[in-house]
């Protein structure tokens, strides 16, 4: 994709708004930063070949050069976004996005899961990295810088992927990261406590959100709402303003909605209503939150024109989705292992609440909270893991930059009975040690992560991996 194309009269090779990445004939933008000011960089840049300049109106023509052409715009983030959706255009023809605090992960990975079930050629972009068919991931951010979403979606439209569900971070969405994707349809799965550290307040979060509905769903577009969710009167006014259709969905309430929901020990009996049919399904996820991430998914496909009996017949092929109320192991007395993404109250109360059906003893949970991160979570978490969770190990998750016992001292006072065990490796050891017939753990915070991030390190470490190396040593065997 290093081709030349003709952006705003000027013929452009490439763009970047990092300085480190300008190749000649490159436009730099110069944004100004959560941590540095890109016009800093305005010479660096030049120096590595830029023949033009994105920034805000104080940066004049002076700064630049009389060989580089300067483009101004007070928001450079959001037109950083539409130049490179324009440099890279065109774009998959379906695409669709989730936000909400919780469930994104799940509601991309389903959707794309049911189009490839339905032999279309699909990706999905988020927290797992971007996956389609031959291509199982990779890491970085929720939701893509701006420039390598809009070559990702160029270059997957290329190889005939015209189907994408992504995550719409509350991040990306306030970072302009996603301006210039065309969805046709988006949806909003629930909102509570998260990134208080970034964006200051609840409502300032909230707003971040519905930035997805407000300035990127066009209109004619469709919004996809849990019907359970405090914002849906909130959503469904901003689509009646914008023309856009709104379908509900939820466990009980909704133009999808579960009528019957049966426990099994890995899925469950459903009965569906969906656009006023009735449906009997065998859903092969255990997790009523899993349940309803995929009522999410078949509004979006239904929201992008798909056939409800069409879409639904398709959700007993789902699989789970990687990290998230994962089974990684079973012990020979019948207590069983499952690793969890849930690094927030919300997901924990959820994941605790969804493992207890399949409890005959008693509910273990390991977990941490992030350092760097809202600091607000942490005795909110302790407190959920102390009314929901009969044992209770609270362990480090990413400490990053902070010190870890400083973060487990936050916690501590929620959940005063926990043990306290920063090494993950050894906490996770010793509840796998402590389970008797009939108890579950849950080891909760990392999901698929690979990495425990240590300062700027990152030491490699597997949730997953941990677990069946513990089950081993206990048992001498798998599990
Ligand atoms: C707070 C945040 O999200 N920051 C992201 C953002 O940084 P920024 O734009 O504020 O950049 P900055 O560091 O202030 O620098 C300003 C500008 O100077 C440029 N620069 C800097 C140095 C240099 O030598 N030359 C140069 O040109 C930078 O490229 C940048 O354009 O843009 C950068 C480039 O895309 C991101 O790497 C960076 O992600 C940080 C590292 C990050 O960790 N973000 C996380 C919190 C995040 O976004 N998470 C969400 C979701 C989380 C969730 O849902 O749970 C996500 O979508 O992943
Ligand atoms: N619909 C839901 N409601 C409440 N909690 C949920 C829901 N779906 C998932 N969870 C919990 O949240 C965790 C993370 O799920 P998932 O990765 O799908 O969310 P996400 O929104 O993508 O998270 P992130 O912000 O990290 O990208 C799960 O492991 C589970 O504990
Ligand atoms: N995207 C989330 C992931 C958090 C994962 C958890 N393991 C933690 O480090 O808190 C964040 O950056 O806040
Ligand atoms: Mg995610």
């Amino acid at each position: 994709m290093n081709a030349q194309k003709i952006i705003n009269n000027v013929p452009l090779t490439g763009l970047t708004a990092d300085s480190r990445q300008v190749q000649p004939g490159y436009l730099f933008a110069a944004i100004p930063g959560t941590v540095a000011d890109g016009a800093r960089f305005i010479p660096d840049a030049i120096k590595a070949g830029a023949r033009a300049v994105l920034a805000p109106p104080s940066v004049t023509q002076e700064d630049v050069g009389p060989d580089v052409a300067l483009f101004h715009d007070s928001n450079p983030r959001r037109r950083l976004a539409l130049l490179a959706a324009e440099f890279y255009a065109p774009q998959p023809e379906t695409m669709v996005a989730v936000t909400g605090t919780n469930g994104k992960t799940s509601v991309a990975d389903f959707t794309r899961q049911l189009w490839q079930a339905m032999k279309i050629n699909a990706a999905s972009i988020g927290t797992l990295g971007i996956r389609y068919a031959g291509s199982d991931g990779g890491s970085g951010l929720t939701t893509p810088d701006p420039v390598d979403l809009h070559r990702e979606l160029g270059a997957m439209k290329a190889k005939g992927i015209d189907h994408v569900a992504m995550e719409a971070s509350s991040h990306g969405l306030d970072m302009y990261r996603l301006d210039g994707a065309k969805f046709a349809a988006a949806a909003f799965t629930n909102l509570t406590q998260d990134h208080l550290d970034y964006h200051g307040s609840m409502e300032i979060y909230r707003a971040a959100k519905l930035r997805l509905f407000e300035e990127l769903l066009a209109s004619g577009g469709t919004a996809v709402v849990n019907s359970a969710a405090a914002e849906f009167d909130q959503i469904s006014n901003i689509a009646a303003e914008r023309k856009q259709r709104v379908i509900a969905y939820g466990l009980t309430n909704g133009q999808i909605r579960c009528i019957k929901m049966d426990h099994r020990t890995d899925g469950f009996d459903l009965e569906l209503d969906v656009m006023g049919e009735r449906f009997t399904v065998d859903f092969p996820i255990p997790g009523t939150f899993q349940v309803e991430n995929a009522l999410c998914s078949l509004g979006l496909l239904i929201g992008c024109g798909e056939n409800p009996k069409h879409a639904v017949s398709h959700l007993s092929q789902l699989s789970g989705v990687r990290g998230r109320m994962e089974r990684v192991g079973r012990l020979k007395n019948g207590a069983s292992i499952y690793v969890d993404y849930a690094h927030t109250p919300d997901a924990l109360a959820t994941v605790l609440k969804a493992l207890r059906p399949h409890v005959g003893n008693r509910l273990h949970a390991v977990f941490g909270c992030g350092g760097d991160r809202d600091r607000g979570k942490r005795p909110l978490m302790g407190a959920v893991a102390a009314e929901l969770a009969d044992m209770q190990i609270l362990t480090d998750d990413n400490p990053r930059t902070e010190d870890p016992a400083a973060i487990r001292a936050d916690v501590m006072p929620a959940c005063p009975d926990a043990l306290n065990i920063g090494d993950r490796a050894q906490a996770i050891h010793q509840a796998i040690a402590g389970l008797e017939p009939g108890d579950v753990l849950v080891i909760a915070g990392k999901g698929h992560e690979q990495g425990q991030t240590v300062g700027d390190k990152i030491l490699p470490f597997d949730d997953a991996d941990v677990a069946r190396a513990a089950i081993a040593d206990l048992q001498g065997g798998g599990g």
